[in-house]
C-alpha cells in the first residue's frame, strides 16, 4: 500500500455551502488560493453559484488558477412522483462533462432547503428513488461520470435503515462521508469493514459525537451545532478518520478523499480558523 492517497478539497471548509442563510460565503478566488496554497490541485465544484455558471467558463476559471474538478455535490429531490429529476440531472451531467469533472455527488433532498428535518421515506416513496437511483447510475455512466449517494443528516439518506435500504434495494455506489455517517446515527468504521465494494467516494469529515447525539435527540439544530463546531479538523473527533483510510485502502479502495469540515461563518473573525482547521486537516491525512 504505497500509491499516495488521493486528496482534494471542498468549499463547504470554507463556509461555502448550498444552504440558503447558511453563512458567509468566501469568494471562489479566496478559497482556491488557500486549496492551492495547501498544495491540493483537486476540488469538488461548490454549490450552483459559487462558481461560473457556464460549464465551459467554469472549467476554465478552475483551470486558470490551477485547479481541476473532480465533481460536485447534487442535491435531487428523487421522491416525488410529480417531479422527474432527470432532465435536469442530464443537464448537469453535460457540465461535468466540459469539466472532465468524474464523480457526480446526489444527496435525497427533502425539498425544504434545510437540513434541520428528519423523517425516513415510505415504502412507496423509497420504491420510486431506488428506480430513480439505479437510473440515475446508468445515466451518468453513459457520460463517463460515477454517481454515488451521499448519506446526508437533514436528508432522506440518513438513518441506519435508509443507508441499509440504499445498499440493499440499489446498484449505485456511496459516497462515504465519514462525518455525517456518524452524526447520522451510524458507524463509519464497521461500515467500510462491511461494505468497502461500494463505496465510490469519500468525504473525510471528523465529527464531535457528544454534539451529533444532541442533534440525534433533537436537542439541537442540525445548523446551530454546526454553527457550535460539531465538526472538527480531521483527527481530532470521533470518527475514526485513521482506521477508516487504513481500512478503505487494504480494501482496495483507490478513489478521492475530499477533505470536509463543513464551517458556518457567521462572523468574519473565524474566516482565519476555518483557514487554520483545514491546514492542520491536511497534516493530518498526510500524515497517515
Ligand atoms: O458534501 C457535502 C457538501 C456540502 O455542501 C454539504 O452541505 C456538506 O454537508 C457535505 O457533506
Amino acid at each position: 500500500m504505497t500509491n499516495e492517497l488521493k486528496l482534494a478539497a471542498a468549499p463547504i471548509s470554507w463556509g461555502v455551502c448550498e444552504t440558503p442563510g447558511w453563512g458567509k460565503q468566501l469568494d471562489p478566488e479566496r478559497v482556491l488560493t488557500d486549496m492551492k496554497d495547501l498544495g491540493i490541485t483537486h476540488t469538488e465544484f461548490g454549490p450552483a453559484g459559487f462558481l461560473p455558471e457556464d460549464a465551459i467558463e467554469r472549467a476554465e476559471f478552475l483551470s486558470e488558477r490551477g485547479m481541476t474538478a473532480i465533481g460536485g455535490f447534487y442535491p435531487a429531490v428523487m421522491h416525488r412522483d410529480d417531479h422527474d429529476p432527470l432532465p435536469a440531472l442530464r443537464e448537469e451531467l453535460e457540465a461535468y462533462r466540459a469539466a472532465g469533472a468524474e464523480i457526480l455527488v446526489l444527496s435525497l433532498d427533502n425539498g425544504t432547503s434545510s437540513y434541520d428535518d428528519k423523517r425516513e421515506l415510505t415504502d412507496e416513496e423509497w420504491a420510486l428513488t431506488a428506480r430513480r437511483l439505479n437510473e440515475a447510475h446508468e445515466l451518468a455512466a453513459s457520460y463517463g461520470v460515477r454517481a454515488v449517494v451521499h448519506q446526508h443528516v437533514g436528508t432522506l439518506c440518513e438513518s441506519p435503515v435508509a443507508v441499509e435500504r440504499l445498499i440493499n434495494d440499489t446498484e449505485i455506489e456511496l459516497c462515504l462521508d465519514t462525518g455525517h455517517m456518524l452524526a447520522g446515527g451510524n458507524d463509519p468504521l464497521a461500515f467500510v469493514g462491511e461494505h468497502a465494494d461500494r463505496v465510490g467516494h469519500v468525504h473525510l469529515k471528523d465529527v464531535d459525537s457528544a454534539q451529533a447525539t444532541k442533534v440525534l435527540n433533537g436537542d439541537i439544530a442540525y445548523s446551530d451545532a454546526v454553527a457550535d463546531g460539531m465538526y472538527r479538523p480531521l483527527g481530532t473527533g470521533d470518527a475514526q478518520i485513521g482506521a477508516i483510510i487504513r481500512t478503505l485502502r487494504e480494501a482496495g479502495y483507490d478513489g478521492w478523499y475530499v477533505m470536509e469540515q463543513d464551517y458556518r461563518i457567521l462572523d468574519d473573525s473565524q474566516i482565519e480558523q476555518a483557514v487554520r482547521d483545514v491546514q492542520d486537516s491536511t497534516a493530518f491525512v498526510r500524515s497517515i
